[in-house]
């Protein structure tokens, strides 16, 4: 008869894109971070417009300070969503000052997302989610990428929607500089990561 002892193999285990992952692990993993999303989405309600766009404005600074010279580089940003701070003044002058920039754009579910050139005066159109995005689709590969983060922690791995587009795209981009922005109050202790979370290089918070 087969012996189990603590050496056996277990098979009760997952593959996520590669990675194995314990169910009941990932299972409480997932209500935590459910639970945590629904708490950042419900404090982002509370800011007034006028502290958003000054918080705006303050990522808007930092974001200067660490990026001097960015003629020339493609930059993707967001279209603000779910009370994300809302980067288009500094897209703008970004666009202003010689860069690119690029909006996400989910062209299939669970896949990586696709970014498709912006300009201020370009034409747009509704996406998944009823996200807005670029009528016209030019995708380019972004040298920095902002990714709108809901929760951050110490380790700076980013809680975000929940669909894992931003995990699966950083995964295939391992070149290009990730900075994760958002409000202060995104601070956690952990996200408890999986073996797919991306931590941010730089993380970026303002008040509100
Ligand atoms: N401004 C902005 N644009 C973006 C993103 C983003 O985070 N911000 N994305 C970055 O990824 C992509 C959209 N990602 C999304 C991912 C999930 C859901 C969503 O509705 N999810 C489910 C819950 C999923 C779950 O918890 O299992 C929901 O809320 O009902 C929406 C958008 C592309 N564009
Ligand atoms: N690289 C990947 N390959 C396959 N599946 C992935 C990958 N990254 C994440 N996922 C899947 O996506 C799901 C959601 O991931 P996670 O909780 O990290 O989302 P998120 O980072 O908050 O979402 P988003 O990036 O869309 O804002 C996970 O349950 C996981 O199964």
């Amino acid at each position: 008869m087969e012996q189990e002892d603590d050496s056996s193999p277990c098979f009760a285990h997952t593959l996520v894109d590669g990675h194995v992952v314990d169910p009941q692990t990932r299972h409480d993993v997932s209500v935590f971070r459910k639970s945590n999303r629904q708490r950042l989405y419900a404090l982002r309600q509370k800011p007034t417009l006028e502290a958003r766009q000054s918080a705006a404005k303050n990522i808007a600074d930092q974001l200067g300070t660490i990026l001097d010279d960015i003629s020339g580089k493609t930059i993707a940003a967001y279209w603000p969503i779910r009370g994300e701070l809302d980067l288009r003044p500094w897209m703008e002058k970004t666009v202003e000052q010689g860069a690119q920039i690029a909006l996400p754009v989910v062209v299939e579910k669970n896949q990586p997302v696709e970014f498709h050139l912006w300009t201020p005066d370009c034409k747009m159109t509704i996406g998944n989610w009823r996200i807005p995005i670029p009528a016209d689709a030019v995708a380019v590969t972004p040298d920095i990428i902002i990714v709108p983060l809901l929760g951050v922690d110490k380790e700076q791995h980013r809680l975000g929607n929940g669909g894992g587009y931003y995990d699966r795209t950083l995964a295939q981009l391992p070149s290009a500089m990730t900075i994760g922005v958002g409000q202060s109050f995104a601070k956690m202790d952990t996200i408890y990561p999986m073996p797919w979370d991306i931590p941010m290089q730089r993380i970026v918070l303002a008040d509100t």
